[in-house]
């Protein structure tokens, strides 16, 4: 039955022909604060490794920077082996390595930046791919310099580490350049099958008319990783799983999943929905005890590997109680969705990697008496990674003819070669917020998971436990 929902890559920002589709078609140059850092390696470079190797690849100069002491063919090699990891080197990527260059200094030094901004030249991008404390340092020194027309600022999530830090650096962020020139990277806004959310709910007869209260029942949001920490305990012990990725990516995809209609494809139309949809989000029930649960893992087996227990990973603080497993449930009170609760997961170390997002239809109010067997209504699953769509529907016949059971109608989204930090870096590079956190929208995620963050870190919600490679806690339903 495959084919029969259809989907199409049109909807990738790159086609738009409305206006906002980018102001910037010559070389940009980018400039990467810590560079040498593993989210620059591991992330960002593969990820403009693979814009650069396809056909939507533009010119790019990247001049790296950081406190490390880097020599040239050094900081080349790491550049070249990111492009590397995405297939052969592009003429495009090419270009690149051939004009990069790393410049080694103290960020925080007003003269170091000084510098950097005359070597990098007329409008550049200036990448922040650092914590949000350095980043707030560097920010702060740009605001003595003047800096070129047209400079495009992104930064790393988190941004700040609350709404109160977010909102501060939103003040000093908007006394350098203008709102849309800034540009807050989440890559799950770069994912296929985030995008396609657009296109699945407005351009389709099937699930526009019941995408609301009246047909919905319930929408999970889900990322579980069979990965474990992979040596990133710094970050993530202070951040734990609410924060790195309810937070920020899952609340964006619920903003897309909840938005009405944007009138065009417009980055300020398609945002204002965004940033509305988020406005109106709460937790359910408002108790931020009742709205969240969190675990932590156990030594156990995930993916063949065995994990240690979070408490003995390598940089963990074990008293500090960081979960590893973050369920929080929500609701968007709007006409359209008042009283659906929306549960947000993630976690690490699971058992298995169930990353979708699930919406539960109403069952009908009325079946034909005589229809028998079981009738477990609607459910259409939006694979987040791999994109892939089923809709489970009831169909007669399958134990006999007047016996209902559920057939599924499968489909596979169309995959793009740019990887989602490509997607986002190709908006950035050409002048487009559309795939970038608006302000308000990164000040909002924090005020809506607060309340939950306060309450764990007051130990009013147990911190359960579940073995690695397990579903999670087995008291969990
Ligand atoms: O930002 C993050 O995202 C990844 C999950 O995204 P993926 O594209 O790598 O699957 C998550 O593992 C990481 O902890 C988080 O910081």
């Amino acid at each position: 039955m495959g084919g029969i929902i259809t989907t199409h890559a049109a909807l990738l920002p790159v086609e738009r022909t409305s206006a906002g589709t980018g102001q910037h078609t010559g070389q940009r140059t980018l400039v990467i604060f810590g560079a040498s850092g593993d989210l620059s390696s591991r992330l960002l470079l593969p990820g403009l490794g693979s814009l650069l190797a396809g056909a939507r690849a533009t010119s790019v100069r990247i001049i790296g920077t950081g406190r490390s002491q880097l020599a040239a063919d050094e900081w080349t090699d790491r550049v070249r082996s990111a492009f590397e990891s995405r297939g052969e080197i592009s003429s495009a990527a090419a270009d690149t390595l051939a004009t990069t260059e790393y410049v080694a200094g103290d960020p925080t030094e007003v003269e170091h930046l000084r510098a950097l901004l005359e070597l990098a030249g007329p409008a550049p991008v200036l990448y922040f791919s650092l914590p949000p404390a350095v980043t707030t340092a560097i920010v702060e020194k740009l605001r003595g310099l003047e800096l070129p027309e047209g400079t495009e600022l992104a930064f790393e999530k988190p941004f700040g580490t609350d709404a109160e830090s977010a909102a501060e650096l939103n003040q000093l962020v908007g006394s350098l350049v203008p709102e849309e020139n800034v540009h807050r990277v989440d890559h799950f806004l770069g994912r296929t099958a985030v995008l396609n959310l657009i296109g699945l709910r407005f351009a389709n007869r099937l699930f526009e008319p019941v995408w609301n209260a009246e047909h919905i029942e319930s929408i999970e949001i889900v990322y579980d990783e069979t990965l474990g920490l992979e040596g990133r305990a710094q970050y993530y012990d202070n951040a734990g799983a609410l924060v790195d990725m309810i937070q920020s990516h899952l609340l964006l995809v619920l903003a897309l999943l909840a938005m009405d209609a944007p009138a065009t494809m417009d980055a300020v139309e398609v945002r204002s929905e965004m940033a509305r949809a988020l406005r109106s989000t709460h937790l359910y029930r408002d108790s931020a005890i009742e709205a969240g649960r969190r675990a932590r893992y156990a030594a156990g087996i995930a993916d063949d590997r065995v994990v240690p227990s979070y408490a003995d990973e390598s940089g963990v603080d074990a008293e500090r109680g960081t979960e590893t497993l973050a369920e929080v449930m929500v609701e968007v009170d709007t006409n359209r969705w008042a009283g659906v609760p929306i549960t947000l997961r993630s976690g690490k170390a699971l058992g298995v990697a169930r990353k979708e997002i699930v919406v539960k239809f109403k069952p009908l109010r009325h079946l034909p008496s005589g229809l028998n067997g079981a009738r477990d209504g609607e459910t259409l699953r939006i694979g987040l990674n791999p994109g892939e769509l089923s809709l489970s529907v009831p169909a007669l016949g399958v134990d006999g003819p007047y016996t209902m059971g559920q057939v599924f109608l499968d489909a596979t989204l169309p995959s793009s070669s740019v990887l989602p930090y490509g997607e986002v870096l190709s908006g950035i590079l050409r002048g487009d917020p559309l795939l970038s956190v608006r302000g308000d929208v990164a000040e909002r995620c924090w005020e809506i998971v607060e309340p939950v963050l306060a309450a764990w870190r007051a130990g009013e919600v147990p911190l359960d436990e579940y073995d690695a490679g397990s579903n999670g806690p087995a008291t969990w339903k």
